[in-house]
């Protein structure tokens, strides 16, 4: 739809345009409150309401009573007995930007300022009749809501009767029914395992679990409340809204801990900010902040319009989700075979980035989405994490969508996709030593920081190495010609640059594959990357001896089990002669990992990776040792001790420490049993620490460790 500018309409134009907006917001309001739908997402709709009150500020005549300017919600779905409200239930005006608040706090006011979080959930109506709930109901069109009452008592933290005495004859309790994040994480795990469609956000499965006919699905689904307003209460003993809460706390009602009351803008804006940055590490999705005035007789000074109370504002966070088209879903190989189908949409911005692919793991997870190619779809892009797509609008399908087949072959080599067990939903390429997609993948990852660390061997070399444009002059048929490279077979390779994404290639400005000479400069003399990589793989020979073996891509043998591997046998050798049951003595290696092992050294072609590393100089051994078993007594600050880290640390990575406690003496353990000698804990621990607490293991600072790494 075209959207014009407010300022350049005539008086007709205008009248067309207010007329066609009101339509069309009333259609989405239908199926987002009856239909527990949305057709656009709510950064359209708001930007649609937003163009509509523009046009009705500058044209005041052309507001009518049934715009959505003018009035609350939708309308009561007959499934339900109608309860009127005794006072209205209103909506909120919003904000998006600092600019606009400041102009709503101009007009307004002094504070002080309640400031709260703006719950994603969706609203309810408690009927107190002295201290007795007596009904439960929806918004609905702000007149008339929905009985639920039956459906809000099977929700725990809901009290049936107020707590103490001395509560009013009448009074309306108004706040936010929602799903916890876990909870609906949970909620929509369970649903695609049944192969059911998940819910498309929390909002809508709180709508969709309240209203359901048999209060017994509501009392199966986790709800919580927060409560955040009243209503029809003659001579509140209290003054302010802040008051109020601490009021319906001592009642027993589910309130927030994370109002507070603020003088000035400025602090208003700062809760804004922090809320913003703290979003995802609360128990449920908020989608902004409320602030309101928080004296209650200013409240009445300040009033109604017909929809919103002028006393309060919500300021609306950036939207995290979106509405775009699904272009095509197609299947990407990574490093163990593992054949992932993707999706390719029409590129769109949230979140502060531009989305063009969304994993979707694997065909299972595509079909309980329920996605058709050439589908209208939700993604959801929530701070730092990947993008996920949530499901199809159905109710904007028109038939030419088509379903997503798995492909039977690789896409990379044409091989055949099978699973590697039976019952593995995951299909593998079986041609793990010449898929080219494999082999690249494998190449990457041996390069990367926390196998070889080899700075010169990063994604696009990778690719270079492996897929240069003339198949036959690729220098890398497989891993084993790694530490056989040469400058003269480096210098004329041409290659395109692949997505790490996708594996697909990246498009230059006219649309062609993006191809470079990547190991040569224009005048045909060795390009610094070139000689850094030599270099680079000539230091990579005598790197620790856990990192060779995690540069094998062995399925399983991480960097932890290989720690434990090398520090134990102290060579490769040793390892692959080692039976399943020597392997399975070693710390943190079952049984799986052993038969891992002992089944990729029985393949050829793995053989002659280790043969041609040693040839080309690898130093496949721990120097030193002494042979099997050795590594456990081999003495320093940490000997005997088994030692788990977590959490954020400042001085180290990962792998540094893990290398510390080891060369040392010690154990690095992935997870804390009673056999822990003590946790290192950074910042942020999560469930390592509360399990060393739980089971009494000592936990210690990282400057702890290192006094104790000092002697
Ligand atoms: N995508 C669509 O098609 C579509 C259609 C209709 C509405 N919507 C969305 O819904 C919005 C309009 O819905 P609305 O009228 O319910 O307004 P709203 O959700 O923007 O704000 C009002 C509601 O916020 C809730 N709320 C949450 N926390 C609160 C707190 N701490 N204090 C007070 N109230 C709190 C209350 O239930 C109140 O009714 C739109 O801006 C849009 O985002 C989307
Ligand atoms: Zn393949």
């Amino acid at each position: 739809m075209a959207k014009a500018s407010s300022s350049s309409l005539n008086h007709d134009a205008a009248a067309k345009r207010v007329a066609e907006l009101v339509d069309e917001l009333n259609r989405h309001r239908r199926a987002y409150y009856e239909g527990n739908t949305a057709l656009i997402s709510d950064a359209e709709y708001d930007e649609l309401q937003k163009e509509l009150e523009a046009l009705e500020n500058q044209f005041p005549e052309l507001i009518t009573g049934d715009s959505p300017t003018q009035t609350v919600g939708g309308a009561v779905n007959q499934a339900f007995a109608p309860v009127e409200h005794l006072d209205r239930m209103m909506s909120l005006d919003n904000v998006f930007s600092f600019d606009e608040f400041r102009a709503w706090a101009e007009r307004v006011g002094d504070g002080p300022y309640l400031c709260e979080l703006k719950i994603d959930g969706l609203a309810v109506n408690l009927r107190y009749l002295n201290g007795e709930l007596v009904s439960a109901a929806t918004r609905g069109d702000g007149v008339v809501g929905e009985d639920v009452t039956a459906n809000v008592l099977t929700i725990k933290s809901i009290p049936k009767k107020l707590k103490g005495s001395g509560h009013p004859a009448q009074v309306e309790v108004r706040g936010e029914i929602f799903f916890g994040v876990e909870d609906f994480a949970k909620l929509n795990e369970g649903l695609v395992a049944e192969g059911k469609a998940p819910f498309a956000n929390p909002r809508n499965s709180a709508s969709g679990s309240l209203r359901q006919k048999d209060p017994r699905v509501t009392a199966s689904r986790p709800l919580q409340m927060l409560v955040h307003g009243i209503g029809a209460w003659a001579d509140a003993p209290v003054r302010n809204q802040s008051d109020l809460y601490h009021l319906l706390a001592k009642w027993g009602l589910p309130t927030t801990d994370k109002f507070r009351v603020l003088n000035s803008v400025d602090e208003v804006l700062q809760y804004i900010d922090e809320f913003e940055k703290k979003r995802h590490k609360l128990e449920h999705e908020i989608d902004g902040v409320v602030v309101k005035i928080d004296a209650l007789e200013k409240q009445g000074q300040l009033g109604f319009t017909s929809r919103a109370p002028r006393w309060a504002i919500a300021y609306k966070y950036a939207p995290e989700q979106v509405n775009t088209k699904l272009l095509d879903i197609r299947v990407s190989v990574g490093r163990t075979g593992r054949a992932t189908p993707y999706a390719v949409v029409q590129p769109v911005k949230v979140a502060g980035s531009v989305v063009e692919f969304a994993t979707l793991h694997n065909q299972d997870v595509v079909k309980a989405k329920g996605v058709l190619i050439g589908d209208t779809v939700v993604i959801r892009k929530a701070g730092d994490v990947i993008p996920e797509i949530l499901g199809p609008v159905v109710e904007l399908r028109d038939g030419t969508e088509k379903p997503f087949v798995m492909p039977s072959l690789c896409p990379d080599c044409d091989s055949p996709l099978a699973p590697s067990s039976e019952g593995d939903v995951d299909l593998r390429c079986q041609n793990s030593k010449a898929c080219p997609a494999q082999l690249r993948e494998r190449v990457a990852y041996l390069g990367s920081r926390g196998v070889l660390d080899i700075e010169a061997l990063g994604y696009v070399a990778a690719c270079a190495l492996t897929q240069p444009l003339d198949d036959a002059a690729a220098p890398l048929k497989s891993e084993a010609d790694l530490f056989d490279l040469t400058l003269e077979q480096l210098l004329p390779i041409r290659a395109a640059v692949l997505d790490p994404d996708t594996g697909l290639p990246k498009l230059d400005d006219s649309g062609q594959p993006k191809i470079v000479d990547f190991f040569r400069k224009k005048d045909g003399s060795p390009a610094e990357v070139a000689l850094k990589l030599l270099k680079n793989l000539e230091e990579a020979k005598t790197k620790p001896l856990w990192r060779i073996l995690v540069a094998l891509s062995i399925r399983h043998v991480g960097p932890v089990a290989a720690r434990s591997l090398t520090s134990y046998f102290g060579s490769l050798e040793k390892i692959f002669n080692a039976s399943e049951e020597e392997l399975s003595k070693v710390d943190g290696v079952g049984q799986t990992l052993a038969q891992s092992i002992k089944e990729w050294i029985a393949v050829d072609w793995h053989r002659e990776i280790v043969d041609r590393w040693r040839k080309a100089g690898v130093l496949l051994e721990v120097p030193g040792h002494a042979g099997p078993g050795a590594g456990d007594s081999a003495g320093g600050v940490f000997a005997g001790l088994t030692i788990v880290a977590t959490g954020s640390l400042k001085a180290f990575t990962r792998e540094e420490i893990e290398e510390a406690i080891i060369s040392n003496g010690g154990k690095a353990a992935s997870s804390v049993s009673k056999k822990t000698s003590f946790v290192v804990a950074g910042e942020n621990a999560g469930s390592k620490l509360a399990k060393a607490e739980s089971l009494g293991v000592e936990v210690i600072s990282e400057e702890e460790f290192q006094r104790r790494l000092n002697g």
